[in-house]
């Protein structure tokens, strides 16, 4: 890809770019001056899609003048809400519709899946998790190998990046797998890794740990809507996600839960059951036989949140209409580049990048760690909120940057570097 200097060459390509009208679809906060943050923050909180509030007002409304009726004869009643979506959010994982199911949110959803997918025997009983994986993750396997009487001294396997580096590499998973793939239970591992960005080789992961009679799931918080994804083709075995981050949601909104055909449709697999996963001919006879829909709904414990549900429809509608993740990632590839062309050539002797630079490693987010002697990371990001730039910070030493596709302009990483310029040259 080849980009220039100055604003010029950022609003050419804004202006060349089939994506450009669909920032229109969402609010773009503002500051107090009125006018629009630099919002490149995706990655953590999506921003609202407008008909949000559209999808959810129908809602409301459905409720105040249909009351209980709103379950059966209406436009998307709400007892098979969730089917709406599952289209869509299948599209966006590479899964079959009955692979995939909205429901819970994603720390309920791995246990869930841990249920059904980490059934410990007394020799094949350890988790492999990265070393620097996202506390609610880790906390959600230290617990699942306690409720089963592991020490997690011994049945929780940390992957650690090699002294002084960030990133984790394909060849030391696989000496470890290689070296204690008899013992091993389940990998679970991010799709994204949320401090670095790195993406990880799903396909190749999951191949190697089946070869090895191991289970693997995939923490996609930030994969999903960010990069493209095969789930049924990898032949992943489960895999959870929240939508408040690239699905554009809302906060705290209804996440997701792939599981492949082979399991789903296995209704003897153990699972923790509630009435929302029977079978849907039967569910209101009352009879106290738990029989498990034969696709992920078999999961649902309880009917979903409605209104939820529905930004999330919303949001996925916005998606198809830019035509799922090809354009997207297609866009998201040259933003992200010109993101790193902008900081090297602007900003490349106060801030190093971390995020690997191959585009099969990546994702729209840009890791920064800052090396400037006059200023340290913390204080380099408050000025870049001072100056209307939402970005986030992780401990220890990590600036988030994620220009998305759907509603950021080229002309928004233009001007983010300007401002990161001024900050550092302060
Ligand atoms: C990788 C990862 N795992 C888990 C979570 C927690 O999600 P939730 O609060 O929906 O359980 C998040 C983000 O909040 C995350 O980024
Ligand atoms: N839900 C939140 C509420 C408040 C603050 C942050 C979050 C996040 O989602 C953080 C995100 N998971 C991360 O990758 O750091």
């Amino acid at each position: 890809m080849h980009f220039e200097a100055g604003i010029e060459f950022a609003q050419a390509l804004d202006h060349e770019d089939p994506l450009s009208r669909f920032r229109e679809e969402f609010s773009i906060p503002a500051q107090p001056d009125g006018s629009q943050e630099i919002y490149l923050c995706g990655n953590s909180l999506g921003l609202q899609p407008r008909r949000a509030r559209d999808y959810v007002n129908q809602e409301l409304d459905k409720w105040a003048t249909l009351g209980v009726k709103g379950h059966f004869d209406c436009e998307f009643p709400w007892m098979p809400y969730h089917e709406f979506l599952a289209e869509s959010s299948a599209n966006l994982v590479g899964a079959h519709s009955d692979e995939v199911v909205m429901m819970n949110s994603l720390t309920v959803n791995l246990h869930l899946m841990m249920v059904s997918f980490y059934r410990p025997s007394a020799t094949r009983y350890k988790i492999v998790i990265e070393d620097h994986a996202f506390p609610s993750d880790h906390y959600a396997v230290e617990s699942q190998l306690r409720h089963h009487g592991i020490d997690p001294e011994d049945g929780l396997l940390l992957l650690k990046p090699r002294e002084g580096e960030e990133l984790l590499r394909l060849e030391d998973i696989t000496a470890l797998i290689e070296e204690q793939g008899d013992s091993i239970a389940l990998l679970l591992l991010p799709g994204v890794q949320y401090y670095t960005g790195q993406v990880l080789p799903m396909a190749e992961l999951t191949e190697l740990a089946h070869q090895h009679g191991i289970s693997v799931g995939f923490d996609l918080a930030h994969a999903v809507g960010n990069i493209p994804l095969q789930l049924h083709t990898w032949n992943v075995d489960f895999a959870c996600w929240c939508s408040y981050k690239y699905l554009n949601s809302g906060p705290g909104s209804v996440a997701g839960c792939f599981v492949h055909r082979r399991h789903a449709q296995n209704t003897q697999l153990p699972r923790f059951a509630g009435w929302w996963g029977h079978d849907k001919q039967s569910r209101f006879r009352m009879e106290n036989r738990f029989q498990p829909i034969p696709t992920a709904e078999g999961w649902q414990l309880s009917n979903p949140p409605i209104l939820s549900l529905a930004a999330i429809r919303a949001s996925l509608d916005v998606f198809s209409e830019a035509g799922g993740m090809g354009p997207l990632r297609s866009k998201s590839e040259k933003l992200t580049a010109y993101l790193q062309f902008l900081l090297k050539s602007e900003v490349g002797e106060y801030i190093s990048i971390i995020t690997p630079e191959d585009l099969e490693q990546r994702g729209c987010q840009l890791s920064l760690s800052c090396n400037a002697r006059h200023l340290s990371g913390r204080q380099l990001f408050q000025r870049l909120e001072e100056h209307g730039v939402t970005c986030d910070w992780r401990e220890p030493n990590v600036i988030r940057v994620a220009p998305v596709p759907l509603y950021n302009r080229f002309a928004d990483v233009y001007r983010f570097v300007e401002i990161l310029k001024a900050a550092c040259e302060e």
